[in-house]
């Protein structure tokens, strides 16, 4: 392992007498036990049997202390996966919640009347049961319809949030079978009955009716394009529009003409937005996209991102043809990457218990765990779900999604992913070791960061590049797969927007072909 050749070769002397009994080196060296070495090997040694004695207690109480310190961090990490387990669980009885209330109305034939109270809705009927199971079990999946508040629009009619289905695209095929199942063992043969990773095609059911536009700060570029597009989408689209507060504020400076879009007063009604917006279209770089994943604490719309940064990897669209491409998704169908977020928990080791942890974090490129200002070497202890992986010793280390393959994790030597992978990036930043090599792990595994009491500085933790928070000795970051993915709309699909990204944001692999005059193979 890693961090065993490196205290070896660094002449370390307490390397056997730290390893762990199962078999890896911990830092919980919460006794100096390069001390006590030192106290076996002086003169007084071969004399003193009561020190030999009181040492050798010594290191009984550190070997039982890091083992209390083990059990502790598997113990909170397997509260995390459950507490994951439960979220999800919960996202989905959401959803199913919502299906079974547009099911019952449309049997019921309400119309626009609809019941807030979920707790007044009867049980489904079979016949609902039947729609459901053939709505989204093996239709693809159906969004369902979302009413805004409850309030009426300027027209005094309902605005209803658009619905639509997803399907499935393999090697150009369309299928819209949902199949849970990655492998089946029909007839007793192990058979792959699934690829986990495919082209997903949205097709709206009914048309979209709200957008939110969100801009890059301070460029005049992208401010003359939101002024255009914004009267381009009211005037021929129709549309109900949000913009940030500053945004409002500066169309209104434009023009009262723009009386009419709107936006919030509150976080509150920011969590809500989910609810009212079909679309989101971001005008910016990669930032912006963040930014617009950062907003959204649940699902997120599917977002379109044109481009006007320098690099955009997750920005496909060309600003100059925005309304040919608006046209086009507001028609349908799309095909769209769902990109992964890992959502991210501080625990406190100050906190009495799990539940007060902070409120997670969702991140669609990483987080990153550093030495912040401090020149000390960052001591990090890493677990996988309830197993030990390494002990970082460097700059830190960066948990990314796949999509952030191409962002920071790149810069520290990871590996490029196509987004559609399923899987979480372990990437260390300058490790002082010689066999520190990136790894890539499964997505559903809880990964725990945790900085040893006997750290000697604190570390720093960081969200798709903001959000700094400092973590004590003692303190853990956990992460996992957030149940939200972010859907972002493709200008062809996603293999394609990726490669195209990657050839074009970074030159990958660019090198002038060899010419045919030259020595051959005989
Ligand atoms: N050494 C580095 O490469 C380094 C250092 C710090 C942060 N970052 C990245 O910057 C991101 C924050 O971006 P920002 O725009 O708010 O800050 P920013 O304005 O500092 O821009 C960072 C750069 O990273 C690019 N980038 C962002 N996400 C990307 C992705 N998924 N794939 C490829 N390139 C991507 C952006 O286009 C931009 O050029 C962080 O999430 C982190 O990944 C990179
Ligand atoms: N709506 C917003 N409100 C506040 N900050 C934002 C918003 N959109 C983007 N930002 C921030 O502005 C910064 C720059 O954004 P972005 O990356 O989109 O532009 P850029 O730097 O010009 O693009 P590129 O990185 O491709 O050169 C980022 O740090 C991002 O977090």
């Amino acid at each position: 392992m890693a961090p065993n050749k490196l205290n070896s070769s660094s002449g370390n002397s307490s390397v056997h007498g730290s390893q762990s009994d199962n078999g890896f080196i911990s830092s919980f060296s919460l006794f100096p036990e390069k001390a006590v070495q030192e106290l076996l090997q002086s003169p007084v040694q071969g004399s003193d049997d009561h020190l030999i004695e009181f040492s050798e207690a010594l290191r009984t109480v550190a070997k039982a202390l890091r083992r209390v310190a083990e059990g502790k961090a598997s113990a909170q990490a397997e509260a995390a996966e459950w507490k994951r387990k439960f979220e999800l669980e919960r996202a989905r009885n959401l959803q199913f919640d919502s299906t079974e209330k547009s099911s019952l109305e449309n049997q019921a034939d309400l119309g626009d009347v609809r019941i807030n109270n979920p707790a007044n809705h009867p049980p489904l009927s079979k016949k609902a049961n039947e729609r459901f199971e053939r709505c989204c079990s093996s239709n693809g999946i159906c969004s369902h319809e979302v009413l805004r508040d409850g309030k009426s629009d300027s027209d005094s009619k309902m605005v209803r949030k658009a619905s639509f289905k997803l399907s499935w695209y393999c090697k150009g095929e369309q299928s819209d079978q949902h199949k849970h199942d990655v492998v089946s063992f029909e007839k007793g043969n192990i058979t792959t009955a699934e690829r986990s990773s495919k082209q997903i095609s949205l097709k709206w059911e009914s048309s979209p009716q709200t957008v939110l536009i969100l801009t890059k700060p301070n460029s005049a570029s992208v401010q003359i394009l939101c002024v255009e597009m914004v009267r381009w989408l009211r005037q021929q689209k129709k549309l109900n529009i949000y913009v940030e507060p500053r945004v409002r504020v500066d169309l209104l400076t434009e023009s009262s003409y723009f009386n009419f879009v709107e936006t919030w007063n509150d976080d509150k009604e920011v969590l809500a937005l989910h609810t009212k917006v079909d679309l989101v279209i971001t005008l910016g770089g990669d930032g912006t996209v963040l930014w617009a994943a950062s907003m959204f604490k649940g699902p997120v719309p599917p977002i379109v991102p044109f481009s006007l940064g320098s690099l955009g990897f997750m920005t496909p669209f060309y600003s100059e043809h925005y309304k040919e491409c608006l046209d086009s998704i507001l028609k349908g169908p799309i095909s769209i990457a769902l990109r992964h977020r890992l959502q991210c928990h501080v625990i406190r080791d100050a906190a009495k218990n799990e539940y007060e942890a902070e409120e997670p974090i969702l991140v669609l490129n990483e987080v990153t765990i550093d030495r912040g200002i401090s020149s000390f070497l960052t001591n990090l202890e890493c677990y996988c779900d309830n197993s030990f992986v390494t002990c970082v010793q460097g700059d830190g280390l960066i948990l990314s999604t796949t999509s952030g393959s191409t962002a920071y994790s790149l810069a520290a030597g990871g590996s490029m992913v196509h987004p559609q992978v399923p899987g979480i990036l372990f990437t260390p930043i300058c490790p002082h070791s010689l066999s520190f090599r990136p790894l890539i792990l499964p997505e559903h595994v809880t990964l725990r960061v945790q900085v040893p009491f006997n750290s000697r500085s604190p570390a720093w933790a960081s969200f798709d590049g903001k959000d700094r928070k400092q973590l004590e000795p003692g303190d853990a970051l956990v992460c996992s797969m957030a149940p939200w993915p972010v859907p972002t709309a493709c200008l062809v699909d996603s293999t394609n927007d990726f490669l195209r990204s990657i050839h074009e944001g970074l030159h990958w692999n660019l090198r002038k072909t060899q010419s045919f005059d030259g020595p051959r193979e005989s």
